[in-house]
Formats: C-alpha cells, sequence, structure tokens
C-alpha cells in the first residue's frame, strides 16, 4: 500500500496555510483528493476543510492556561508539539487507513521546530512507518530573495530543514503575485544562475568588506557544489504555476509513477481475464 503526504513547513507567515488551501482547491477542480491536516494547535482560522485537526488533541489556549506549566506563546508550542509525539496513535487513527491517499500536513511556524526539535523528525518516521512516501514542502517568502541577507538565512534554514528531516525536499518561493515587476525579474534570473554569481552580483556594493565578501562567496559555493537547496517558483494566482509544482512535487515522491503503474497493472489484468474467457 502506497500513500503520499507533503510536509508543509517554513517561517511564520510564509505562507504555508494559504498554500495547503490552495493545492486543495487545485485537486478538487482537477478531480483529485487531496486532503489537508491541520498540526498548528495555534491555528486559530484556516480556510481548507481540514480531515483532522490538532486542536482536537491539544490547543495552545489549553497549555498556556495552566498554571502549572507556565509557558509563553513559543514554550507553548514546543509543549503542544511534544505531547503529539506522545500521542501519534490520534493521527494514525484521523488519518484511517486509506490506499493512495495524499495528504498535506500543515505545520507549525516556528523554525526551531525543523531545526532543532526531534519532533517533527519523529513525525516523519512515523508517516514511513504508516507507508507514506514524505516530502518536505519548505515555503519561503519571494521577498527574501530580493535581499540578500534574507536570502542567505532563509536558505541556512531550509538547508538545516533537509538535514534533520533526511526526507525529499522541495523548497518554494511563495507569494509571487505580490512582486512588483522588477522584482519578478530579478528573481527569474536569480533563478536561472547560481547562487553564488546572484549573491555576488547582490552584495557587490556592500560596506561589509572584503571578509564578508568571502564568507558569502564560500557559502554559496556549498550550496552550489552539492546542489543543497533549489528553489520552485509559486504564483498562487496561476493554475499552471501550482500544476507546474506539483508534478515536481508528485515526481519526488513518485505519486503518479505508482498510481500510472497500478492502472497499467490493472488493464493487463483485465486483459488477461478478457482473454481468457474468451479462450
Ligand atoms: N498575495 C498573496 N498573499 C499570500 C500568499 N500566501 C500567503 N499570503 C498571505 O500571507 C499571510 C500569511 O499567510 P499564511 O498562509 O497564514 O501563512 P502561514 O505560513 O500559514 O503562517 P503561520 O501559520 O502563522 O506560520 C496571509 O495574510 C495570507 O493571505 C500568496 O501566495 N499571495
Ligand atoms: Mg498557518
Amino acid at each position: 500500500m502506497s500513500r503520499y503526504c507533503q510536509l508543509v513547513i517554513g517561517p511564520a507567515g510564509s505562507g504555508k496555510s494559504t498554500y495547503c488551501d490552495a493545492i486543495q482547491k487545485y485537486g478538487q477542480a482537477v478531480g483529485r483528493t487531496i486532503d489537508v491536516v491541520n498540526l498548528d494547535p495555534a491555528a486559530e482560522y484556516f480556510s481548507y476543510d481540514a480531515l483532522a485537526d490538532i486542536k482536537d488533541l491539544i490547543s495552545i489556549d489549553d497549555v498556556m492556561e495552566c498554571d502549572d506549566l507556565k509557558l509563553g506563546p513559543n514554550g507553548g508550542l514546543m509543549f503542544c508539539m511534544e505531547h503529539l509525539s506522545e500521542n501519534f496513535h490520534w493521527l494514525r487513527d484521523s488519518l484511517g487507513e486509506v490506499e493512495d491517499d495524499y495528504i498535506l500536513f500543515d505545520c507549525p511556524g516556528q523554525i526551531e521546530l525543523y531545526t532543532h526539535s526531534p519532533v517533527m523528525k519523529l513525525l516523519v518516521e512515523e508517516l514511513k512507518n504508516w507507508n507514506f512516501r514524505v516530502c518536505s514542502v519548505f515555503l519561503l517568502d519571494s521577498q527574501f530573495l530580493v535581499d540578500p541577507f534574507k536570502y542567505v538565512s532563509g536558505m541556512m534554514c531550509a538547508l538545516s530543514a533537509m538535514v534533520n528531516l533526511e526526507v525529499a525536499s522541495v523548497n518554494v518561493l511563495s507569494k509571487i503575485d505580490l512582486l512588483d515587476k522588477k522584482s519578478k525579474k530579478e528573481i527569474e534570473s536569480f533563478l536561472s544562475s547560481s547562487a553564488k554569481d546572484f549573491l555576488l552580483n547582490s552584495s557587490k556594493d556592500s560596506i561589509a568588506g572584503k571578509k564578508f565578501q568571502k564568507l558569502t562567496s564560500t557559502i554559496a559555493s556549498v550550496v552550489d557544489n552539492f546542489s543543497l537547496v533549489q528553489y520552485v517558483p509559486l504564483n498562487i494566482k496561476e493554475e499552471k504555476s501550482i500544476d507546474d509544482l506539483l508534478i515536481f512535487i508528485d515526481n519526488s515522491i513518485q505519486y503518479g509513477e505508482d498510481i500510472e503503474h497500478k492502472e497499467n497493472r490493472a488493464e493487463d489484468f483485465e486483459g488477461d481475464e478478457m482473454n481468457r474467457s474468451l479462450g
């Protein structure tokens, strides 16, 4: 039995919940069932239809109101996610056991969840045990790329999430529709050039001096040499852009190939049956 999922991760406000909603709606339009699970215990509102909601297990308000714990919003969130990791059976029961299901997990925006904490890694392991092929989809606001310093920091976050989670990873540049023409052109040229060229060109007028240039160049070389972080742009307002991205992600978890293979096998089987009954 094969099952497929995307762990939708990325910094706060990068567009994770909006992405889940758009992909689910796109699925409905093309006759494909894509379920979404909310794993953000602080999410008060989301516009997609949720197959499951972590708030049914634990909510951040309950944790913060607990006088014994004395936790603030970030500590409270980590507490909720650890509680989830001790109660994965809740998630397994909520998902059911459906063959070829395709699920998006809308995750919280606290970046330490993907870089320091073992919780998401434990979740990945558990999903694999339940026969899921997992792809992490790291969303980064495209505004980050317009500024080289933000770009380095975003790239490092994406990289440490990739290394920590050890699954197929796709990095998505979100909110492309908000960019003006000039920024869109800059992003296009960045996507078609190496990280090193982009960073050196963008920071050549920097007042930070030679040492900084050298550091920038070394970081970018690491990224380029190992093809570590590549970005796929997403304009959520354009169907073609969603389609292209979904094909890219599906390929990384072999979604289409498996289904096609099964359909071919089913057709072969029907053909054999027909030959047998004719013969
Ligand atoms: N124009 C535009 N706005 C977007 C897009 N994606 C997200 N937004 C807006 O950006 C804000 C944050 O989006 P969310 O989807 O809530 O971001 P998030 O990553 O789920 O945020 P957290 O759950 O708080 O980490 C909202 O006001 C969205 O409407 C996009 O592709 N285009
Ligand atoms: Mg969200």
